[in-house]
């Protein structure tokens, strides 16, 4: 089988991360760009949201990116799915490195996000709307409004939780197919 590797995108709350758990439910396996850099912080003593802008300071904004592909590199699996995309630089990458790489943006509502977020409580997580706001704000500066503008799937999340399931995995599946269906040298519709 060839490699299957797709990208989930959407901003903060959005559900990025329950498409991430049914596709690890079906075997991939899935990367975080979110834990790449919560690693970094940690081990840098700082919060991630200025880790996340300071690692592009200093080694370019491609540096999240790469540690992803070194990840898959290093992986034997065959299937993955890579959570978090934040900027057209980063398609760029995994574009290059993977053919056939597909991007799934996760559309929700900033009322509904901020109500998720609020419930969800991570150490991210902002009670405060100013907050979130600002939180938004930087995740746009990294140019996530083009990678959910140019992706090539979309799902729109406001309803029942099941019905994101079910999407996504009707997505994931069509897609782990064509990996399988390229491998037996079948035509892939670009
Ligand atoms: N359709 C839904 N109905 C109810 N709760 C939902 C729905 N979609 C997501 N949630 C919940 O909202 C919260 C945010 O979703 P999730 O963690 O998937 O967002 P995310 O896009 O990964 O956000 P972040 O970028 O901040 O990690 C989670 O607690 C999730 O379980």
């Amino acid at each position: 089988m060839n490699m299957v590797v797709i990208g989930v995108t959407g901003m903060p709350g959005a559900g990025k991360g329950v498409v991430s758990r049914i596709a690890e439910s079906m075997g991939f396996r899935v990367i975080r760009m979110g834990d790449v850099i919560r690693d970094e912080a940690r081990k840098r003593g700082e919060d991630p949201g200025v880790t996340a802008v300071r690692l592009r300071e200093e080694y370019g904004k491609y540096v999240v990116a790469e540690k992803c592909v070194e990840r898959i590199q290093e992986s034997e699996s065959e299937m993955f799915l890579i959570e978090g995309i934040r900027s057209p630089h980063e398609v760029e990458i995994f574009r290059k490195r993977f053919p056939g790489f597909r991007v799934i943006s996760v559309f929700s509502t900033r009322k509904t996000r901020f109500r998720r977020l609020r419930k969800r409580q991570r150490e991210d997580d902002s009670q405060r709307y100013a907050e979130f706001v600002e939180r938004d704000e930087r995740e746009l500066g990294f140019g996530i409004g083009d990678v959910i503008a140019t992706s090539d799937y979309m799902i729109v999340n406001e309803g029942p939780i099941w019905k994101i399931k079910k999407q996504a995995k009707q997505i994931l599946r069509k897609l782990a197919e064509k990996g399988e269906e390229s491998s037996r040298g079948g035509q892939e519709d670009g």
